[in-house]
This record gives structure tokens, C-alpha cells and sequence, in this order.
């Protein structure tokens, strides 16, 4: 169970999260909603360790900083010259002999990953960094899972294979915690929703009006 107590952040004197109060249980698949800048992506940044909150906690199965349960897939990152996608799972992984490991090699197949394996990370496309960081996400078979965005910039059979990807890991009991601007995604993958700033909580049969209340948090 994660259990975030009282979160607000502030950068400078920006209030980005204002006493947020969640918890997910095991199993359990949340949504975190909101328009641009309303603070998803810091919200996860704190749940991971990633950045301190200016108030409040987060405890995961009643610890603090027991990061290393959760796995993320972050929007695209920065990699330095050189780095292929080999060595960046390698690294994940914290071993070299990867293309022995038969899980991982189930995993680099599932994210179409081979094809680019040894390529510098700097020369591939949108949708393989993608893929790549949606696959460091689960490299170390995490029980927490949250996917920033997952699907954008992926072709349309990519988002409907990783899609049902992650639907088959929540049958297994993992927790799944989505960013996303896409009603389709969230509704095959999530029971519920929470909308950042509005502080408004949905039921799992209120999802089936999810476009129309989206429609209403851009206006
Ligand atoms: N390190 C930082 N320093 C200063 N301000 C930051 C920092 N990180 C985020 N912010 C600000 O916090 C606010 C929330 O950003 P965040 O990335 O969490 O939003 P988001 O809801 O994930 O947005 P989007 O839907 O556009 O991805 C924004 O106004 C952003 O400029």
C-alpha cells in the first residue's frame, strides 16, 4: 500500500501540490489526472524519492524511503553520448550478462527493443526511447509500477500491446499508477481517478463518463 500523507510542494514561491492526501492499495490501479503544470509528474517525483516535499510523507507498506519497490517509466530523458539500450538495462539491472537472462529477453521482445539494442540512445526515434523507458519500469519486476505518459508518441499497435502489457501485470496483483491525457488508456488500465488541483475523487463506474469529464478539466 502506498500511503501519501499531507504532500504540498512548493518551488519558490509556486504552490504546486497543496495537501495531498492518497492512498493505493496493493493491486490497485489509480489515474492521476490533471491539465498541464498541475503537478502529476512532481507528485510521482515524491513518490519516488526523486525530489523532497515541502510538507507530509510518503510511506510504502508503512515505510518511508522503500523507493527501491517502485518502478517508473519517466517522460524522455537526457542520456549522455554513447549509451546504448544494452548498457542502460544492464545497468538497471546491475549485471552484464542481460541477453542470458531469459526474463529480460521476454521483455526486450514485448517492447520491440532488440532491433536497437546496441544503438546509441542519442540516435533512436520518439517511440524507441519510449519504449525503452517504459521497459526500465518493470526491469526489476517491481510490485508499484507508475507509467508518465506511457503511450505518447507510440504507434497505435505499440499503445494497444503495452496497454494490454500492463493490464496483464495488474491481474497480478501489481499496482499501477498512470499519468495520462488519454481516456481510452486509462480506462482499460485503471479503477480509479484522482484530478490534481480540483481535488476530486472518482468511482470506477463514474470512468465510463471519463471523456466527457475530461473535456470539462480543459475548459
Ligand atoms: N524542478 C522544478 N523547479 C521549478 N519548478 C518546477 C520544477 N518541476 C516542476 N516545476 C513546476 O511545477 C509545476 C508542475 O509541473 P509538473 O511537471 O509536475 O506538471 P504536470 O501536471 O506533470 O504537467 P504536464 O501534464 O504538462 O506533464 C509546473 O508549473 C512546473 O513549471
Amino acid at each position: 500500500m502506498i500511503e501519501i500523507k499531507n504532500i504540498s510542494k512548493k518551488f519558490g514561491k509556486n504552490l504546486v501540490l497543496s495537501n495531498i492526501n492518497l492512498t493505493i492499495k496493493k493491486g490497485e490501479s489509480l489515474a492521476l489526472l490533471g491539465s498541464n503544470g498541475s503537478g502529476k509528474t512532481t507528485l510521482l517525483e515524491i513518490l519516488i524519492g526523486q525530489i523532497k516535499p515541502t510538507t507530509g510523507s510518503v510511506l510504502i507498506e508503512g515505510k518511508k524511503e522503500t523507493f527501491k519497490e517502485i518502478g517508473i517509466q519517466f517522460q524522455e530523458g537526457a542520456w549522455p553520448k554513447g549509451v546504448t539500450s544494452k548498457l542502460i538495462i544492464s545497468y538497471f539491472l546491475k549485471k552484464t550478462k542481460i541477453l542470458k537472462d531469459p526474463e529480460v529477453n521476454k521483455l526486450i521482445d514485448i517492447f520491440e527493443i532488440r532491433e536497437f539494442l546496441k544503438k546509441d540512445l542519442n540516435n533512436l526515434s520518439g517511440g524507441q526511447k519510449q519504449r525503452l523507458n517504459t521497459l526500465l519500469s518493470v526491469i526489476n519486476n517491481p510490485n508499484y509500477i507508475c507509467l508518465d505518459e506511457m503511450i505518447t508518441g507510440l504507434d497505435l499497435k505499440m499503445q494497444l500491446k503495452l496497454i494490454d502489457f500492463f493490464k496483464s501485470l495488474k491481474k497480478q496483483n501489481k499496482t499501477i499508477i498512470v499519468i495520462s491525457h488519454n481516456p481510452e488508456e486509462v480506462e482499460k488500465l485503471c479503477d480509479k481517478i484522482v484530478i490534481l488541483k480540483k481535488e476530486i475523487f472518482f468511482t470506477s463506474q463514474q470512468l465510463k463518463q471519463l471523456s466527457k469529464i475530461l473535456d470539462q478539466l480543459e475548459t
